[in-house]
């Protein structure tokens, strides 16, 4: 089963997630990557060509392809933005999320246009999607993990919590 990285766009589930598969020695799937890599084509593409509902659908294929590998994985944003999805993710255990102020989130994001769900989108957009994930991202969690901190402070604070689980 892999271990999963959830949280919001920009706070660390590729970065994070590349460093602890170095750590550990296991191939590091990111969803969105894999994504784009099958349908041969940007995430950005595919929301303003089929729209986003049909990306979820592509997501949670992948999803359900790569859970049951032992990998390091990193989910996009919105991966609870499907019930379904919560609940799978909610019967594996070793799912960690990645939480940084959505302060330091917003200037990481906006601006970026190949996350359509952050480019051109005010502080305040933004905000209200954070605060209306974090319930989800709280119950699937593990482990919350503040990403405020650096980068291999919190692959340390996984790899702790990995070794006494
Ligand atoms: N703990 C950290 N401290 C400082 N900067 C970080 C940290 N984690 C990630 N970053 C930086 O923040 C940016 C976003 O990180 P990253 O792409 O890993 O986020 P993500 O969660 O994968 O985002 P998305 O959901 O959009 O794929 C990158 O520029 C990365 O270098
Ligand atoms: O938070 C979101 O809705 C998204 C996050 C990214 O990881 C991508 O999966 C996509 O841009 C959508
Ligand atoms: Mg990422």
């Amino acid at each position: 089963m892999a271990i999963v990285l959830i949280g919001f766009m920009g706070a660390g589930k590729t970065t994070i997630g590349q460093a602890l598969a170095g750590r550990l020695n296991k191939r590091f799937v990111d969803l969105d990557t894999y994504i784009e890599q099958r349908e041969g084509r940007t995430i950005a593409t595919i929301f303003s060509a089929d729209g986003e509902d049909y990306f979820r659908q592509l997501e949670h294929e992948a999803l359900r392809t790569w859970l049951p590998e032992d990998i390091i994985m990193a989910t996009g944003g919105g991966i609870v933005e499907r019930e379904e999805n919560i609940h799978i993710l909610n019967q594996n255990a070793d799912t960690f999320w990645l939480n940084t102020d959505i302060e330091k989130l917003f200037v990481r994001i906006s601006g970026d246009l190949s996350r359509p769900n952050a480019a051109e989108h005010t502080f305040s957009q933004i905000k209200e999607l954070y605060n209306k994930r974090l319930s989800r991202y709280n119950e699937i969690a593990f482990m919350e993990v503040d990403s405020n901190k650096t980068v291999e402070e919190c692959v340390e604070l996984i790899l702790t919590h990995l070794s006494h689980s």
